[in-house]
């Protein structure tokens, strides 16, 4: 036991020496940077879970894990093997992530980032309007009644660009008669996810990441998991029309909502309509926490 502490010891020693790492001293800059850095960190993660980064991340971690058991153990040819093809490891993986890197550069460059930071007025803004709510609940019972199936995503304070660049630009105000159209099966902009922004339909035909959380029920269609798993990225509300038996649901919070009715719809808008901006974003934190605590649990059952 006493040898594994003194290699972590060594190990550790290394790393200060090798990469020459600050000294740290608590004071108001040190506080400031340890924001920045939990800021900064946060957003690169919430990046590589919302591309296909994730799966590669996940991988990483695991590799990292078996190096630092190699280095424990001093098993000096795969710690060799590690060294060498670390370097060659990260110009492949920028040369692998070269369209989600200069996606997210350009949003970087895109996003008014103070404006966001002093804008604290715009949280008591209403979204969208008292009609947009009634265009909604009418078009999705209405699909309902014929059973036309349909997904729609209501961003909230965190942009979909990133989906919406899946789909086909609309950019029309949202009217009932708009969204039973677009939904008409056989046409062509039927499939996948319209997404709207305040007042206006963004897109159609979006893609939306699908939920992979073990608490969902086995019988949901792919249309379903799409609406959770674009409510577990992000503070958005999706209707969910079910094509297979009418009925509507809604995904928010990493939460679906069956065969609502058209209350419960106006409510959950209602709500939205008015919801602090700031205050979502830490439920959102919050809530991934419970979801994947809630994964783990289910997963050792
Ligand atoms: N990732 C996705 N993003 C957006 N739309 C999707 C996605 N996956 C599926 N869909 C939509 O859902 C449709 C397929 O629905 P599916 O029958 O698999 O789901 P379901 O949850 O059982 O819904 P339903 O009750 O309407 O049958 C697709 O034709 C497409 O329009």
């Amino acid at each position: 036991m006493n040898g594994i502490f003194e290699t972590l010891q060594m190990f550790n020693e290394s790393i200060h020496n090798n990469y020459n790492l600050p000294d740290i001293h608590i004071g108001p800059t040190d506080c400031v940077e340890i924001l920045i850095i939990s800021f900064l960190f946060y957003h690169v993660l919430l990046w590589i879970k919302n591309t296909r980064a994730w799966n590669l991340f996940k991988g990483i971690i695991v590799l990292l894990i078996f190096v630092l058991v190699a280095a424990i153990f001093q098993m000096n040819t795969i710690l060799w093997l590690a060294q060498n093809t670390f370097n060659v490891g990260v110009i492949a993986l920028v040369i692998i992530f070269q369209p989600e890197l200069r996606r997210a550069l350009e949003n970087l460059g895109t996003r008014n980032i103070l404006g966001n930071l002093f804008s604290l007025n715009k949280t008591d803004e209403a979204k969208f309007s008292d009609r947009t709510i009634d265009e909604l609940v009418k078009a999705s019972y209405a699909m309902g009644k014929v059973k036309t199936g349909a997904l729609i995503v209501i961003e909230d304070d965190i942009k979909l660009d990133e989906y919406i660049r899946t789909g086909i630009d609309v950019d029309a105000l949202v009217s009932s008669q708009l969204l039973i159209n677009i939904f008409e099966k056989n046409t062509p902009l039927h499939d996948g996810a319209v997404i709207m922004r305040g007042d206006r339909v963004v897109s159609a035909t979006c893609y939306l990441p699908l939920s992979d959380s073990l608490t969902l029920s086995k019988d949901l269609g792919t249309r379903h998991r799409a609406a959770v798993g674009v409510s577990e990225v992000s503070d958005s509300l999706t209707i969910v029309v079910s094509e297979e038996t009418g009925k509507v649901s809604v995904a928010m919070r990493g939460q679906i909502y069956h065969n609502v009715d058209a209350d419960f719809l106006r409510d959950k808008l209602k709500y939205m309509q008015n919801r602090n901006h700031e205050a979502t974003r830490l439920e959102l934190l919050k809530r991934r926490l419970l979801n994947a605590k809630k994964d783990t649990k289910k997963a050792d059952e």
